[in-house]
């Protein structure tokens, strides 16, 4: 399989704290990844980097073949990479469907400049992102929440929504960070039926994610982080018994 996402080197610090140290991986076009860890290892801070929402310290990172312009998350967005946050970012007073087509917005072509004369293009462009977001939203199972706020949802259709957002950019990579924070049993085995189906359509994940049983179920290879460096990166079953990662993370009480 070819490599989609190389990282190498990737080191970044917050004072006197370091929270990655020559962090590299590799990420296959195709797969699904999963970065765990526990609390404070550095995977946000792994993502953040990834995104461009925090400058890097050290290191580079190649995508698709191509260095990636890290520290600019609108380039990155460009590039393929897209992400869902921790803590759920929609723009809660806009409907679902504004928000996916705020992150269709991103692939249009028609810009501000020569938009009168260009008006009809644009409404026929604006037409179309309006169909594809209805689309996401169906392909993410929110399609019935269309019109409503997105602070009206519960808690795991919000969830879907950023993914619905997230994949509104056409992203060859999609970065979900813990997207079954808070979720009950039900919705989680949703959750990983609609990341099978998403990688299945094309898109290669990373997934952050505390739900060991989650990922150790779906991931196809897990990096395991610790105090900023990389302990493991393995098939999840030489990762789960692999004694530095059990030591560090599975052994309390998170297996
Ligand atoms: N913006 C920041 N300013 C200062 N320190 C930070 C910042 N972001 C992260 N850190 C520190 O960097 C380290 C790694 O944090 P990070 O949030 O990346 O860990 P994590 O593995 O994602 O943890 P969790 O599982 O709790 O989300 C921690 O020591 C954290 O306190």
């Amino acid at each position: 399989m070819n490599s989609l996402l190389d990282a190498r080197g990737i080191g970044k610090r917050f004072g006197g704290v370091q929270a990655l140290k020559d962090v590299s991986l590799t990420i296959r076009a195709g797969e699904i990844y999963g970065l765990i860890g526990p609390n404070g290892a550095g995977k946000t801070t792994f993502f953040n980097v990834l995104t461009g929402l925090y400058a890097k310290d050290e290191g580079e990172v190649v995508f698709a073949g191509v260095p990636l312009k890290l520290g600019s998350p609108h380039e990155v967005a460009r590039a393929g990479i897209a992400r869902t946050f921790q803590n759920i970012r929609l723009f809660a007073n806009m409907t679902a469907l504004e928000n996916v087509m705020v992150g269709r917005h991103l692939r249009t072509k028609v810009g501000v400049g020569g938009a009168v004369m260009r008006f009809s293009k644009a409404r026929e462009e604006e037409a179309a992102i309006r169909r594809r977001a209805h689309e996401l939203l169906r392909y993410v199972g929110v399609e019935h929440h269309a019109q409503k706020l997105a602070k009206n949802l519960a808690y795991g259709d919000q969830r879907r929504l950023e993914i619905a957002r997230a994949l509104a950019t056409e992203p060859k990579l999609l970065a979900l960070d813990e997207p079954a924070a808070g979720m009950n049993a039900t919705e989680t085995a949703e959750l990983r039926t609609l990341i099978e189906g998403i990688r299945a359509d094309g898109v290669t994940v990373l997934l952050i994610e505390h739900d060991v049983k989650l990922v150790m179920g779906l991931c196809d290879r897990v990096a395991v982080l610790d105090y900023g460096i990389k302990i493991a990166e393995d098939v999840p079953d030489v990762v789960k018994r692999d004694p530095q990662v059990v030591d560090a993370y599975l052994g309390a009480g998170h297996g």
